[in-house]
């Protein structure tokens, strides 16, 4: 492949950011942060509130300086005098528009604010977003889903390749969640569009995102392929008997770890005991103690992103 046509098809990564520190006064915030998105990928960005996600984010809108550390999104330096840069670059925060404006207006509005002077830019990001049925509509008329599409439009009015989303989802129900995730899935798809998506929820990240980086305390603590996660999610098994305690202590014998969950059943604790259930079972009918209950118990992913935080339930 030639140089050139390596650079055109994103030879470098969308984001970069390598051990980036910040600290506010005496408060570390981020903790040599570093990671990376490349061109076409929908990123989530996943953390607890206070986690450090606005702060990484104000960092690569160049509108925080990092203590120690290097962004760079395009393979340029993020700085905020490159304005070239910014014409690449969209961002959203919540979705705002004028209420009694229909959706070409608000659009219209974004664009004169943006400074593009192409006025064909507002039919083109309706198009991309699927708006043409409602560009005539005024925007407190639209469903919810479609108030989705006009924000993320006005984001996008420049054509920009990144695309940067704090906290679109949080508090969507789930046909909004959908929505976005069509749309997100539309543009990185068909227009190489990089989108850098924040949130607290791992369960709303994973419908749209295809891969996930989990910050804690300022620091990437885990990053996982959508595509992956549900191998990474923690398999147990649980079982019961009429004499529990005889139960009990054929486990002991036999060298199982275990302890009684909530609802007092018996949880082993063994990370390969819930390969093959069938060991168990033969092992619980043979010592007379017939199972009543015998089930592998799948992790959900709000118990996969608090344990990976290093959390249970509870503790947070
Ligand atoms: N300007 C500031 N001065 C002092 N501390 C700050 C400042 N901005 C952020 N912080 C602190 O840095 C930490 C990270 O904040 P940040 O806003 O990045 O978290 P977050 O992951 O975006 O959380 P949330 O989901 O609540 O927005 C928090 O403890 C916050 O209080």
């Amino acid at each position: 492949m030639s140089i050139l046509s390596k650079e055109k098809n994103g030879g470098t990564p969308a984001i970069q950011i390598e051990g980036v520190h910040k600290k506010f006064d005496d408060y570390i915030a981020l903790n040599n942060l570093s990671l990376e998105v490349s061109r076409g990928e929908i990123f989530g960005f996943l953390g607890l509130n206070g986690a450090g996600k606005t702060t990484t984010i104000k960092m690569l809108l160049a509108m925080l300086k990092p203590t120690s550390g290097k962004l760079y999104m395009l393979g340029e330096k993020v700085d905020a005098g490159n304005y070239k840069l910014w014409d690449k670059v969209g961002y959203l925060e919540e979705a705002t528009f004028y209420p009694d404006l229909t959706v070409v207006e608000n659009l219209d509005i974004a664009r004169r604010m943006q400074g593009v002077p192409d006025k064909d830019s507002v039919n083109r990001v309706i198009y991309k977003l699927g708006l043409e049925p409602h560009k005539q509509k005024k925007a407190k008329n639209l469903s919810l889903g479609n108030k989705q599409r006009l924000g993320l439009a006005k984001a996008m009015i420049h054509n920009p390749e990144i695309l940067i989303l704090d906290e679109p989802i949080n508090g969507l129900d789930p046909a909004g969640v959908a929505e976005i995730r069509n749309m997100l899935y539309g543009l990185a798809k068909n227009f190489g569009v990089t989108v850098f998506i924040s949130s607290h929820l791992l369960e709303e990240l994973s419908k749209v995102s295809t891969r996930i980086g989990i910050i804690h305390n300022g620091h990437l603590v885990k990053e996982v392929a959508m595509d992956k996660l549900e191998q990474s999610l923690q398999k147990n098994l649980v079982v019961n008997g009429r004499d529990k305690h005889a139960l009990k202590e054929v486990l002991e014998e036999h060298g199982y770890e275990f302890e009684e969950t909530i609802d007092g059943y018996i949880k082993l604790t063994d990370d390969h005991a819930a390969d093959s259930p069938e060991r168990l079972a033969e092992l619980l009918v043979k010592s007379n103690q017939p199972p009543t209950l015998l089930r592998v118990i799948t992790e959900d992913l709000e118990g996969y992103f608090l344990r990976t935080i290093g959390m249970t339930r509870g503790n947070i």
